[in-house]
């Protein structure tokens, strides 16, 4: 698991490693760290270090501070550095002083432009963990003339630190080397962070117990199920698909074959798509209804089966067969729109609710909003469930407060159908046994993964990212081993 903090925590964790380390050393440790990955940046940019120009943007808090004293570092290999002051009666007074000392420059706000025209590297030291609000008029103004690219101290400007909330201009960073410890806004923005290199300051021994997680690959591997010497078509766990209709048989397609697809047990079906899903999927045991599919471990339920009465029954009754539910799509409506169905389960049974963004309005009555790792986290105590936020970045939470986010590799899951190959693929951990906060994260990341396998550069469809299914579970497995 890789560990996140909120900057609440990173702050006070800073004050403590502050109060044992001597004057200015972390702000060195951070800035040295920063000066090499910006020399790597120029040597991958430009093919040397050298005589290259980098221009500094230096707003009036501390990570301005990293970015003159990176800059500072910079001139001892000969680049050109030259700093635009946002705030210049505020600019941090030593690392002004070092940067000065060394050669470098001091632009104007009004010759700004004209410098970040020309330069080989834009450092983003506008502002850092104290950001507060979108980014002000002069920030903002600058960033329109960049071209090169961009490394960001610590975190883009103009991104929410906390939440990776954009609301208004903000810094798009080809990199972003951040100190000390992960923070949100790294794992909840990554088309602004770029890559997120982590600098380490010494900091870890201060942190605590993380706020936020995200699944490292060789967590995803050692839950992922792999049948053993002694293992069966049962004892693997049986996956129940209750999914699809008459009307849309493919939701039903997709979520059974996901199931398939993600673990070696068996599938069953129940609904109106049977022949279809037996036509795609020989291996699924199909029948009409939920009232006669057999035994399973865990059931998948709401894809395609519509909002209506009969929809209602089937999840009544697959909420009343004690086992872990994933509800997705139509039953996370049939949820908001009659909670009282919800009284057929059993309080110890798991459920998992897949909403994207739309679903999660009609469950808690607002859209998740800004933060959306705190509205994944209010709709899980509320419906006592692990809860499933689907959008760019994924949010898992669950209902004793624990949340992961997934960090998605491009937007390529953006497909008609996508959804229902994830909940196929939650429906079938949780037949497994795996914890349901656990299962909803791994099968998020394997679906991530899948999704741009197929892609590959290319639009692919849901039936593309379930075919990619089984290569990304085999890229997580040999990734970890
Ligand atoms: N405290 C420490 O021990 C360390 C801090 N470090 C750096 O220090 C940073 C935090 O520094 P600070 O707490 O001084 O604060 P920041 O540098 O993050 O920003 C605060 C300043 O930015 C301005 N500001 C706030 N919101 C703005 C907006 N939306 N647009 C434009 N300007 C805005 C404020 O007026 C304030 O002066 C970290 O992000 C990191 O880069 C690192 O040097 C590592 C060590
Ligand atoms: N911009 C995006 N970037 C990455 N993943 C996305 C993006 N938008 C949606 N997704 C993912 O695609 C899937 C879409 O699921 P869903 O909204 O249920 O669609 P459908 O009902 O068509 O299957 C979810 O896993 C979601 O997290
Ligand atoms: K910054």
């Amino acid at each position: 698991m890789q560990g996140i903090w909120t900057t609440e925590r990173i702050r006070a964790a800073e004050d403590r490693l502050l109060a044992v380390t001597p004057d200015g050393e972390l702000m060195r440790r951070a800035a040295f760290g920063l000066a090499v990955h910006a020399a790597e940046m120029l040597a991958e940019h430009t093919g040397s270090v050298s005589g290259r120009r980098v221009t500094l943007l230096v707003g009036s808090g501390n990570n301005g501070g990293d970015a003159l004293w990176a800059g500072a570092f910079l001139r001892r290999r000969n680049v050109a550095v030259s700093a635009i002051l946002l705030k210049p009666e505020r600019a941090h007074a030593p690392g002004l002083a070092a940067l000065k000392r060394s050669g470098g420059k001091i632009v104007s706000l009004e010759d700004g432009p004209q410098w970040i025209r020309r330069t080989d590297l834009v450092i983003d030291g506008i502002v850092g963990i104290s950001a507060r609000g979108p980014l002000r008029a002069d920030a903002a103004a600058l960033l329109e003339h960049v071209s090169s690219p961009v490394l960001a101290v610590d975190l883009p400007s103009g991104v929410d630190p906390d939440t990776g909330a954009v609301d208004g201009p903000a810094v798009v960073a080809d990199r972003t080397v951040t100190f000390g410890a992960l923070k949100p806004v790294h794992a909840l923005a990554p088309a602004f962070c770029g890559e997120v290199y982590l600098v380490d300051i010494g900091l870890r021994p201060e942190l605590g117990e993380p706020d936020l997680q995200r699944l490292d690959t060789a967590d995803v591997a050692a839950a992922w199920p792999v049948p053993g010497p002694d293992d069966d078509k049962y004892s693997q766990g049986v996956v129940g698909v209750a999914a699809g209709s008459a009307t849309y048989p493919g939701a039903a397609v997709l979520a059974a074959g996901a199931a398939v697809r993600a673990t070696s047990g068996l599938v069953r079906y129940a609904g109106h798509a049977a022949d279809v899903v037996r036509g795609h999927w020989p291996e699924v045991i199909a029948t009409g209804s939920v009232t006669d599919a057999g035994r399973v471990q865990a059931w998948v339920v709401g894809p395609g089966i519509g909002t209506g009465h009969e929809g209602r029954d089937v999840l009544r009754f697959v909420l009343g067969r004690g086992v872990p539910v994933c509800a997705d799509a139509d039953a996370t409506t049939i949820i908001a729109r009659s909670p009282d169905v919800l009284d057929a389960r059993d309080p110890d049974t798991p459920l998992v609710l897949t909403p994207h963004a739309g679903e999660f309005e009609r469950l808690m009555g607002s859209p998740p909003g800004a933060d959306r790792v705190a509205a994944a986290r209010s709709a899980a105590r509320k419906y006592d469930a692990v809860v499933l936020l689907k959008g760019h970045c994924t949010v898992v939470a669950a209902p004793d407060g624990r949340a992961l986010v997934n960090t998605p590799r491009g937007s390529w899951l953006a497909t008609a159908g996508s959804g229902d190959v994830l909940s196929g693929l939650v429906g079938a951990l949780l037949a497994s046994g795996l914890d349901p906060w656990l299962a909803a994260g791994a099968a998020a990341h394997v679906h991530s993964i899948a999704g741009s396998l197929a892609a590959d550069g290319a639009p692919t469809s849901a039936s593309g990212i379930l075919g990619a299914v089984p290569d990304a579970i085999r890229s997580v497995r040999s990734l970890a081993s």
